[in-house]
């Protein structure tokens, strides 16, 4: 299972139960959607200054804090990695075998 899988099934778990005290995740459910999309919104526009910065290593902590707000509000839609793994090949398809 790689590291996207793992985290997302913390997530879910978190999800499932959110009594857990010391948790950010099962705080930002507690909070709900608009709390999730609004840390979405920053955590994008953290990606944009540490990237206008050029430091790889601070852009690194940034996507990373971004890539786990957005497996939080996939899993608050209920939709799994492999979900996106599918939309991603079927586009890749797509394009090697572009129709006649
Ligand atoms: N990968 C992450 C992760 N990335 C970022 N963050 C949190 O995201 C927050 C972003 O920082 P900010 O300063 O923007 O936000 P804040 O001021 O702490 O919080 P707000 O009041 O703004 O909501 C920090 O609190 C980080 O700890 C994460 N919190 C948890 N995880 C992983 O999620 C799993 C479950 O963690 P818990 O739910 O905390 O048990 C574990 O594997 C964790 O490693």
């Amino acid at each position: 299972m790689d590291i996207i899988e793992e985290l997302y099934g913390v997530i879910q778990s978190r999800r499932e139960n959110n009594q857990d005290s010391g948790s950010y995740t099962a705080y930002l459910f507690e909070q709900g959607e608009d709390k999730i999309l609004k840390k979405i919104g920053e955590e994008a526009a953290e990606v944009i200054i540490a990237a206008k910065n050029g430091s790889g290593k601070a852009l690194t902590g940034e996507v990373a804090d971004l890539v786990y707000h957005l497996l939080v509000l996939m899993a608050w839609h209920g939709i799994a990695p492999s979900d996106v793994r599918g939309e991603l090949s079927a586009r890749r398809n797509k394009k090697k075998n572009p129709p006649l």
